[in-house]
């Protein structure tokens, strides 16, 4: 398989149209996408409720794009074996969920698969420099979790440039993805702080030409 270029592009299906999810993974896997995003929430973690792994399962055969699965959830643990027999690529839970974020990591990667960690806005990027031996992906949410459609939160620019250079003084191959507000004007902000994969919904699903928006994102020319 030909490597991907960066930054990947992750359309979120959280702002898809939730009654095609299958048809919509479809037409962004034709259209460009390099990732697929599923936002899962509980409804405890964060104040809004999505879908579990039996969703995630049905969804599988619509796409062989790598299934990013982004956990808003409290307890983690529990579920990383349903999720990962459902067809994830990658699980990503939230250090904020805790209570052991290494245990974790070492529960997501004995499934045979990638693991990754988020933070959320208040939350310090030192709180992972114990556990980058463990993560493939490092995502940082440019909004509060829980709902599309909000604005991007510049402040997070500073806390990517901080992990950029964390990652790079590892020397491991971590990818650095950013979630929420990602748009054309916001995409530059954080490439240019570090980030290499961008999560976006809205400005994704929210637009008539899939392929144009996803090319918008990578700063390509847009016709
Ligand atoms: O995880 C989340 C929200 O919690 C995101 O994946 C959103 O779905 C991003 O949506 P936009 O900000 O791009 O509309």
């Amino acid at each position: 398989m030909p490597a991907l270029t960066v930054p990947l592009i992750a359309p979120s299906i959280l702002s898809a149209d939730c009654a095609r999810f299958g048809e919509e993974i479809k037409a962004v896997d034709e259209q460009g996408a390099d990732w697929i995003h599923l936002d899962v929430m509980d409804g405890h973690f964060v104040p809004n409720m999505t879908f579990g792994p039996v969703i995630v399962k049905a969804l599988r055969p619509y796409s062989r794009l790598f299934f990013d699965v982004h956990l808003m959830i409290e307890p983690v643990d529990l579920f990383i074996e349903p999720f990962a027999k459902a067809g994830a690529d990658q699980i990503l839970f939230h250090i904020e969920a805790g209570p052991h974020a290494h245990r974790t990591l070492q529960t997501i990667k004995s499934f045979g698969i990638k693991a990754g960690i988020v933070l959320c806005p208040s939350t310090p990027a030192q709180a992972i420099s114990e556990i980058l031996d463990l993560v493939d992906t490092i995502l940082v949410m440019t909004v509060n979790p829980g709902f599309g459609g909000q604005q991007f939160l510049e402040s997070q620019l500073s806390k990517i440039n901080q992990i950029r250079n964390m990652v790079d003084a590892t020397g491991r191959d971590i990818r650095i993805s950013v979630d929420g507000g990602i748009t054309a004007k916001t995409a530059p902000l954080v490439i240019n702080a570090g980030a290499d994969v961008l999560v976006a919904g809205t400005s994704i699903y929210g637009q008539k030409d899939y392929r144009q928006a996803m090319n918008a994102l990578r700063g390509q020319d847009v016709k």
